[in-house]
């Protein structure tokens, strides 16, 4: 049942903000595990089920800047030539899962298994090798649609560097080269999101409230343990109050649910003392707990950019959709017939590496020194500041582990550098990730840059391209030249996480191991904000799986 306006009655058994991956997903599964309660979900953004640019998979990455973003941007990064760097968020039913460029992440990995994150329940991996989910909502297949020169790319990196081709990539050890899956479904090829896929399972006893920002949580001491608070509800953005009978459950994402957390009193006594005066309020201090917004994480994103030859056979990339009318619309109609064309194409073909696999002659002794360094130093990684820090421990630990990739390459077609970053995106909670602070950082992206300028000159893939269109060979050769590079053109691929991380609260954590919030009885974050340590891989389904387990605990202790 989907609204616009404020329910009669206002009172659920549970409310969640955020109509997105984890918020649709953890609301299906309530609704069907707990027929007798009643459970709300608020989005900020609408309801856009039939949107092709959303569902239609080769249109990936046309929302981004647009109505059903948040359109937010990092303050300016020192390190990146004061640059402020776009991080969009989806803003619509379906979250980022809605906007995000369908790759399908490994969910076998042990060190995502510690979240203890059911990901198999969230997938059917058509065609997909043992193991794989088989009955999960969401959809996954290797894209029926791969542009010829893609084909290239395995055969040059298996037979020229140490990468083996790994069909199973997704099962535990994700180190080779792969085509990978995508979240689509194989009948109607479209995006397999948490809208169309999860949602339609619920029950009647879920309701869903869209284009309605909830501006905080409310609270009151809990009566029996005054230290403790109980979360009563939460209040819209025209001043209504819904009351909340049992938990009020945040999955906003790594950005909105922090900066919730912030509205309603929960985080560092200086954030929020001075989001209380902003508000004209009395400063407000609902629990001091510093760790609320800190810990961002994501991944970094250099390009280098080939322009093909056009005497291989290759025929037209996916950039003629933009610039040719009658190809883009003959790739339309093969779409309607049920065909394989550009309109289906994703990611492509993907490489995961440790560094001893992507430095020359396969010493990684600099980089791992450097890490070292970070991590004595106490400086650019989780819960920030110079205290021993247990996510920068147990990254480094990570590092000597050799089926935890440290590098991703994604060959693929189309041209998505630098030029796409949009000028002045609208952006209101202050981002700060402190990209390249550090020479371990700065030091890595070099050695993959030159690692992919190296795949680009080995055969075949070296006789299908005609130029390095960016940054070109001439004017990058030193390292030095590749540091410029560097700074001018690093973006993300839009994975923040850690803002909210499930760690112990000495060590800056904000959730506990049941994902409820320290100093309150029945507050839990439900999104990407929980994970204390950036992954190895794309994080949608992780997300997913993080949804599925609170789903699990939530319905065992309502019963
Ligand atoms: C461009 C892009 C490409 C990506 N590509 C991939 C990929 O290919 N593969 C992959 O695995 N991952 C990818 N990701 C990352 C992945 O999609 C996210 O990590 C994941 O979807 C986050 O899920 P979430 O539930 O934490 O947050 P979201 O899905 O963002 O959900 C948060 C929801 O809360 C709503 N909300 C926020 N604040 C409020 C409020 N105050 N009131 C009401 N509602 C609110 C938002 O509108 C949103 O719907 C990509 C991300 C982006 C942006």
């Amino acid at each position: 049942q989907e609204s616009q306006r404020p329910p009669k009655p206002r009172e659920y058994d549970y409310i969640i903000v955020g109509g997105g991956t984890a918020g649709n997903a953890l609301a299906t599964r309530l609704s069907q595990g707990l027929k007798r309660a009643s459970i709300l979900v608020i989005e900020a953004g609408p309801s856009a089920l039939h949107e092709d640019r959303i569902n239609v998979p080769g249109l990936k990455g046309s929302t981004l800047g647009g109505k059903y973003d948040w359109n937010f941007t990092t303050i300016p990064q020192p390190h990146l030539k004061n640059r402020t760097i776009f991080t969009p968020r989806g803003r619509v039913l379906g979250g980022t899962s809605a906007l995000n460029l369908l790759t399908w992440g490994p969910r076998g990995s042990g060190r995502i298994r510690q979240l203890g994150s059911p990901m198999e329940k969230a997938e059917t991996y058509v065609g997909g090798p043992p193991g794989s989910g088989a009955s999960g909502p969401i959809d996954a297949v290797i894209n029926r649609m791969l542009p010829t020169h893609q084909k290239s790319f395995i055969p040059t990196v298996s037979q020229h560097f140490p990468i083996p081709f790994n069909p199973d990539s997704l099962q535990g050890n994700p180190i080779g080269v792969m085509y990978h899956p995508e979240n689509i479904n194989p009948t109607s090829y479209n995006r397999s999101y948490s809208a169309n896929a999860y949602l339609p399972l619920a029950g009647p006893n879920l309701a869903i409230l869209t284009n309605t920002q909830v501006t905080k949580t409310n609270f009151r001491p809990l009566d029996k343990k005054p230290h403790l608070h109980l979360a009563t509800g939460v209040t819209l953005a025209d001043g209504t109050t819904l009351t909340a009978r049992h938990q009020v459950l945040l999955c906003a994402g790594a950005i909105g649910t922090p900066q919730l957390l912030e509205l309603s009193g929960i985080g560092g006594r200086r954030h929020v003392v001075v989001v209380g005066q902003q508000q004209q309020q009395q400063p407000l201090v609902v629990v001091d707990l510093p760790g609320v917004g800190e810990n961002y994480q994501d991944h970094l994103r250099v390009q280098v950019s080939y322009r093909l030859r056009d005497d291989v056979g290759f025929g037209p990339g996916g950039d003629a959709l933009n610039t040719n009318v009658t190809f883009a619309a003959e790739e339309w109609a093969k779409r309607k017939r049920g065909e394989a064309g550009f309109y289906d194409d994703t990611g492509g073909v993907y490489v995961f590496a440790d560094w001893k696999r992507v430095v020359a002659g396969g010493d990684d002794g600099g980089l791992v020194r450097l890490a070292k360094g970070v991590v004595v130093g106490g400086k650019g990684g989780g819960g920030g500041g110079s205290r021993d820090d247990v996510g920068l421990r147990k990254k480094l630990e990570m590092l000597g582990d050799e089926t935890v990739p440290q590098v991703e390459i994604i060959y693929s077609d189309g041209y998505t550098g630098r030029a796409h970053q949009p000028a002045d995106p609208l952006g209101k909670p202050v981002i700060d990730p402190r990209f390249l602070d550090n020479e371990y950082d700065m030091a890595g992206v070099v050695e993959i840059l030159k690692f992919c300028r190296r795949i680009a000159r080995s055969e075949p893939l070296r006789s299908g391209w005609v130029e390095e269109y960016e940054p070109g060979e001439a004017l990058v050769q030193t390292d030095e030249d590749w540091r410029e590079y560097v700074r001018s053109t690093t973006l993300t691929v839009f994975h923040p996480m850690g803002t909210a991380a499930m760690l112990p609260r000495k060590d800056g954590g904000v959730v506990d191991p049941k994902l409820i919030v320290y100093g309150t009885a029945n507050l839990r974050v439900v999104d990407a904000s929980i994970i204390p340590v950036q992954i190895s891989a794309h994080p949608q389904t992780a997300v997913y799986g993080i949804a599925e387990r609170a789903a699990e605990m939530i319905i065992a202790a309502h019963r």
